[in-house]
Formats: C-alpha cells, structure tokens, sequence
C-alpha cells in the first residue's frame, strides 16, 4: 500500500505536485495519468525518497521509503531504465545490486529469465537497445520480490510483443495480491492493464477512481443501431426522446436516449430487423483528452498550423 496525504513538492514558487491525497492498493494495477509536466515522475520520485516533499508526506507499507530497512525487498521501481552502469554485463550489475541489498546471487538468474535476457546476461549493456534496458530495469525491480512495483513509461520503446509482455506482467503482478503503481502516457495500453485510475493535472488530483467508473461516468454512452428499415426505426426512436446522428457513413445510426434494451424492445415491438445492436463507451483516450485539457501546459500546435499560418 502507498499513502500520500497533502503531498505537495515545489520549485520556486511553481507547484509540481500540489496537495495530492490517494492510496494505491494490493492486487490491482493502478494507472498513474496526467499530461507532460502535471508531475507524475516528481510523485514517484517521492515516493521512492528521491525527492523531499514541501509539505504533506507519503508513506510505502505505513513508512516513509527512508525508513524501511530492506527498501528493495518491500519496493520495486523501474524509473529511468538508462539509469546504469554501461561497462557492466546484465549479470553483473544484478549481481551488485542484489549484493548490496542482501537478496541472494540466485534471484539473479531467476529475475533474468522471467525478462527474457537470460541469453544476453553476459554482454555489456552498453550495446543493450531500449527494449533491452527496460526489460533490465524491470529486472531490477523484480529483484527484491517485492509486494509493491512502480513503473514509469516501462513501455517506452518496447516493440508489440514486448508491450504484450510487460501487460501480462503487470497484471499477473497485481493478481498475486502485489501493489502495481505504472504511469503511461499510451491511452490504449492503459485502458488494457489498470483496474483503477490516478489523473493529475498541473501537479492536482483529478480522478481517483476505478477505469470502469472513469469512463462511464465522463462519456455519454450510446448505441449503434443497423437495420435495413433504419429510416422506420430512426423515427420510432426520435418519438420516444431518442437523439439519432449517422454513425460515420456506414449507414448505421448512433443513437442516445433509449438505452440499448429499450431499442431492441421498440425494433421488436414493430417488427423490424436489426442486422446490428451495439452499446459503445467512449474509450479511455477519448475521456482523458477531455477531463485533461485544461492542465495541458505545452499544447502542440493543430496539424497545418505549425508556423502559424492558416491555408
Ligand atoms: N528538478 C526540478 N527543478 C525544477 N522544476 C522541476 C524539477 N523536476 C520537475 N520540475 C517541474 O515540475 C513539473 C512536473 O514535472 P514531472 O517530471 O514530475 O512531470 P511528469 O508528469 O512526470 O511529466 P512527463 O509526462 O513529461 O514525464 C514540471 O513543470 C517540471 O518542469
């Protein structure tokens, strides 16, 4: 369990991290959200005792970091994935690692072969590709056979079998009751690993909540109906409240008002054949662009507006 209460860290007058209260629980895969800059890594980086917080605190199992006595053994983190030493082999700086926090020799090869670099122990990691140093930095925080695992952006550079890998992961993690706390800017992914959701915003919280809430409780839900008698079927809809809007242009129609079930029931009650019947959420992507756009500090430009001129 990790505990933040009034977490607030600042850099002259400006708030990285203002006022954050949550708790990241055991057996679930907790999503950490928020645009470049809202102040995810200065929150890790806390966490870990990295950074000092200005005010508030945070706790890891019910103590502050510095005070637990084997930190490797309660806290795994894959921050920086390039944070080694490059002459080193994979092995070696393992071994070191596992030397210095009194884990034994052996967790080594096994950490090795649950990332795939058994093979590859003995190079330098020098020569390692992105993929390969995250795999190492996961590695890593495995060490210790920790109950609580953070991760930030542990996709970053992973090729589609290794971002499978590390979602299978994550989630056999969590399944076997560990506390998992991973950041993602890569909407899709999360939507795929996190249970529960974190979202901050210029340093502030703005959802604590399960993805299944986050999601329906900020998107109209809506229905995708197909029928070959759509026009009867749109007008019957549009008489008992329904919004109908085409759906791109399939032919189908986007429906809002009557639920799905109502739907069926008023296509049934006159007869009329449905080809399709789909309820649709907006996806995580969509929700999160909306509830973060007005903590977005550094806005890109819109696609042919670059320098500034319209066509
Ligand atoms: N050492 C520092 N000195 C001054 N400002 C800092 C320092 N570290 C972070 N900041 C500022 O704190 C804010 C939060 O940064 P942080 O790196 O925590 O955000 P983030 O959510 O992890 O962003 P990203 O998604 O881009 O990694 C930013 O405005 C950043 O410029």
């Amino acid at each position: 369990m990790i505990e933040a209460q009034g977490l607030t860290k600042r850099y002259g007058d400006k708030p990285a991290v203002d006022q954050l209260s949550f708790r990241i629980r055991p057996g679930t895969v907790t999503g950490f959200l928020g645009p470049n800059g809202a102040g995810k890594s200065t929150t890790m980086r806390m966490i870990l005792g990295l950074d000092s917080p200005t005010a508030g605190h945070v706790l890891v199992n019910g103590r502050p970091y510095r005070h637990l006595s084997a930190p490797l053994r309660e806290v795994g983190a894959l921050l920086d994935a390039k944070a080694m030493h490059g002459g080193r082999s994979a092995h070696h700086h393992l071994l070191c690692l596992a030397q210095s926090n009194g884990i034994p020799n052996r967790r080594v090869d096994d950490v090795l072969n649950m990332v795939g670099l058994t093979a590859v122990a003995k190079k330098r990691t020098k020569g390692f590709s992105l993929g390969m140093g995250q795999r190492l930095g996961i590695a890593s925080a495995l060490l210790g056979d920790p109950g609580i695992l953070m991760f930030d952006e542990p996709v970053n550079g992973l090729d589609p079998e290794g971002i499978l890998w590390i979602r299978n992961l994550m989630k056999s993690l969590a399944s076997e009751g560990r506390t998992v706390f991973v950041s993602s800017h890569l909407m899709s992914e999360m939507e795929l690993t996190a249970d529960h959701l974190i979202v901050i915003g210029q340093g502030r919280l703005i959802a604590d909540t399960s993805m299944r809430d986050f999601i329906e409780r900020n998107s109209t839900a809506h229905t995708v109906v197909r029928s070959p008698q759509a026009d009867k079927l749109a007008e019957l809809l549009a008489a008992k409240g329904g919004r109908i809007t085409p759906e791109g242009d399939t032919g189908g129609l986007r429906v809002t008002g009557p639920d799905t079930a109502a739907i069926g029931d008023i296509a049934a009650e006159h007869g009329i054949a449905l080809h399709e019947l789909s309820p649709r959420f907006a996806s995580l992507e969509e929700v999160y662009m909306r509830l973060t756009q007005d903590a977005v500090e550094y806005r890109s430009n819109r696609p042919g507006r670059i320098h500034g001129s319209e066509g």
